[in-house]
């Protein structure tokens, strides 16, 4: 049997996936947990990837394998291929101002849509680079090269210093439209271009590793966590995935480049040589770990409180912006609670208005897309819970397939990889595993009280 292994270096851990190259049936895992924070020492990244490796029982068998990682983080490197300093990762909002500058240096968002197909807000690397230029100009000096976390794992594996569409589409210097480098706004941004990653299509080849034993492991490009999700969960054109992770993400696979002038939704490349409009937000999945730990519970236990209390949790709204937001662009946003009264200061009134909060705050990103599809999937670890999976429909006013738990971004990787040693001009067809469909009566009522709440927070300014 030929294996292939897909690796999801994602915020918060790092997870290894083995698969027969042929049919895609799981041979054997591995997962090691990141540090906490916004900005990171890429040596964690490496030390979890090999903590997750050996957890999966290293790479024996293994033929090719490929890296799919968190977007948009900037690794600055300098001559020596030595880290410059801590990596800026895609939820560090510290560049929101580097962004907004930029924004108007262009002329306008609408100027950005044009020359990249999304307007650059805090997350993407070039507002980093900024950022980096005005407030730490000794490392901005020192940086030769600058990558992304795919980019830089696939060359301290061993492969060559090279990317992919997919992630070179969320750097905000990379046009998917015409699939070239835009030189132009990075030197602007940065005062400087540094040496920067060859843009791989998604059958080249990265090079390889030597495994234990000097047998060589091909690499295959890698590319971003969504781009590879989109891939692991064989979405299709006419589909919407809804992913529910670190970050929450609403994307589709289109036949053409996307520019929205408005700035929500982010018009990236996938890994299958199409595109990938993708609305993103920077509260998601914590949200739900956040409200376990106000109530001193376990994830299961609030699914169990938020099922047993009403729809629209008698009134009581959360919204979810803990972590500043994205998607609306507001950085320094805080979240709340509005509506409690002695009635729903109950656990099961809270653990109900955290769920619907953070849905209602994915179905608004699901809206930004501007598609009716004919399938929603539903993946990313917020929906392994029972009453995420059952609540979303009703708010989401719309059935939701939900695929078997999984780990889609690494599983996408070893699809990649599999491509890689199989040719052709379509990812290999492995067999999907059965997922559930869940439906639910909508809940109209419970989205205009999360709006009324949502955009009388947006007007004060909190
Ligand atoms: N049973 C569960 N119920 C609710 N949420 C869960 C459950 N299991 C995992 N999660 C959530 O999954 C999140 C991690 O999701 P994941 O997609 O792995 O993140 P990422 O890939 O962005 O690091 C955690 O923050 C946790 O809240
Ligand atoms: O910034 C984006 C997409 O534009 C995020 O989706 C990151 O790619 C992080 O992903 P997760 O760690 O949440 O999977």
């Amino acid at each position: 049997m030929t294996l292939v292994a897909g690796v999801d270096s994602s915020t918060q851990s790092c997870k290894v996936m083995i698969r027969d190259a042929e049919t895609g049936a799981l041979v054997r895992q591995g997962r090691a947990a990141h540090p906490d924070g916004t900005e990171v020492d890429p040596a964690a990244w490496w030390s979890a990837l090999q903590e997750a490796i050996a957890q999966a029982g290293g790479l024996d068998g293994v033929a090719a394998m490929s890296v799919g990682a968190q977007q948009h983080g900037m690794v600055c490197l300098d001559s020596s291929g030595a880290v410059v300093r801590d990596a800026l990762l895609w939820n560090d909002t510290r560049s929101a101002g580097a962004a907004r500058d930029l924004v108007e240096e262009l002329g306008g968002p609408a100027a950005w849509a044009e020359a990249v197909g999304s307007v650059p807000v805090a997350s993407f690397t070039v507002t980093k680079l900024r950022w980096l230029a005005e407030h730490e100009p000794a490392n901005a000096r020192r940086t030769a090269r600058v990558c992304l976390p795919h980019d830089w794992l696939t060359w301290r594996l061993g492969g060559e210093s090279v990317t992919d569409r997919g992630d070179a589409s969320g750097t905000g210097y990379w046009s998917p439209a015409t699939g070239s480098y835009r030189t132009d706004l990075l030197k602007a941004a940065f005062g400087a271009v540094p040496e920067l990653p060859r843009v791989l299509g998604p059958r080249d080849s990265a090079g390889e590793l030597r495994a234990p034993g000097g047998r060589p492991v091909r690499l295959a490009a890698g590319t971003g966590d969504n781009m590879a999700a989109a891939l692991g969960v064989g979405a299709l054109p006419g589909d919407v995935v809804v992913s529910i992770g670190t970050s929450g993400t609403a994307f589709a696979v289109a036949e053409s480049p996307s520019a929205d002038p408005a700035g929500a939704v982010a018009g990236f490349a996938d890994a299958t040589g199409r595109f990938l409009p993708l609305v993103c937000t920077l509260n998601a999945a914590r949200v739900l770990d956040a409200a376990a730990r106000l109530l001193g519970v376990g994830l299961d236990r609030l699914g169990q409180l938020a099922l047993d209390a009403p729809a629209g949790a008698g009134g009581l709204v959360c919204v979810p912006y803990l972590e500043g937001e994205r998607t609306p662009n507001l950085p320094d946003a805080t979240g709340s609670l509005h509506g409690l009264t002695l009635g729903t200061s109950t656990p099961a009134h809270l653990a109900r208005a955290a769920v619907e909060g953070m849905l209602c705050h994915m179905a608004d990103a699901f809206d930004a897309l501007g598609l009716d599809p004919a399938r929603v999937l539903l993946i990313g670890g917020g929906a392994r819970s029972e009453a995420v999976r059952r609540i979303a429909p009703a708010v989401f006013g719309r059935p939701v397939i939900v695929p078997p738990p999984g780990e889609y971004v690494a599983d996408g990787a070893a699809r990649q990889a599999a491509w890689l040693l199989g040719g052709g001009d379509e990812p290999p067809a492995w067999e999907a595993a059965g997922a559930e469909r869940f439906e639910a009566d909508a809940t109209p009522a419970v989205r205009a009280r999360y709006a009324e709440v949502r955009d009388a927070q947006i007007r004060d300014g909190s």
